[in-house]
């Protein structure tokens, strides 16, 4: 995979989180359309034109749960590439961000209908195949800086690296 690539598109995904009875829970949600659909995710998107990655976080997270975040209360957490060879038009660059501070209560969207999961009870096995590669790891605090390579199948992984230059 050293050929020059154009930019990819660009995405983000924002996961908030709260306390509740003594467990930590994240906010996710089944897509309803589009690229993933039937997957858990996180909130996110494309990120608009002349957009940065943490306004479009912020946008998206209230148009999909209704939910208002503020730009700086969201933390930055990493990237994640995710290369299709088989469907380029799929390939992106996803920014990762995490807030425990919001306002409002989540509501169902065209988009998904949000959830609660304990951290540690998240669907893995309903969600993008990366995503138990290092989802557990973010949502316990951590970075993730990585390139995942799907298959002919369009869902699994077939490699995974730290960086791709
Ligand atoms: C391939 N492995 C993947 N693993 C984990 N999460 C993935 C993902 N691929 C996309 N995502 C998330 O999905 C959202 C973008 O979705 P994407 O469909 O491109 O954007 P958006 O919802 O604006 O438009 P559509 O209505 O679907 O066209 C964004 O949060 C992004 O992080």
């Amino acid at each position: 995979m050293t050929e020059p690539r154009m930019p990819l598109p660009q995405v983000c995904v924002c996961y908030l989180l709260r306390e509740s009875e003594g467990r930590t829970q994240v906010l996710l949600g089944r897509k309803k359309h589009g690229l993933g659909r039937g997957y858990f995710v996180g909130l996110g998107g494309k990120l608009e034109p002349g957009e940065t990655a943490v306004e479009a976080a912020v946008r998206e997270v209230h148009e999909e749960s209704g939910v208002t975040v503020r730009a700086a209360d969201l933390e930055a957490r990493g990237r994640l590439t995710y290369l299709f060879p088989h469907r380029e038009a799929w390939s992106q660059e996803s920014s990762v961000f995490v807030t425990r501070t919001f306002t409002g209560v989540p509501a169902a969207s065209d988009e998904l209908d949000p959830e609660w999961f304990d951290v540690d009870r998240v669907p893995l096995a309903e969600m993008w195949d990366d995503a138990k590669h290092w989802l557990p790891g973010v949502l316990a605090g951590g970075r993730v800086r990585r390139t995942f390579t799907f298959g002919a199948d369009l869902a699994s992984v077939v490699d995974h690296r730290v960086h791709v230059a």
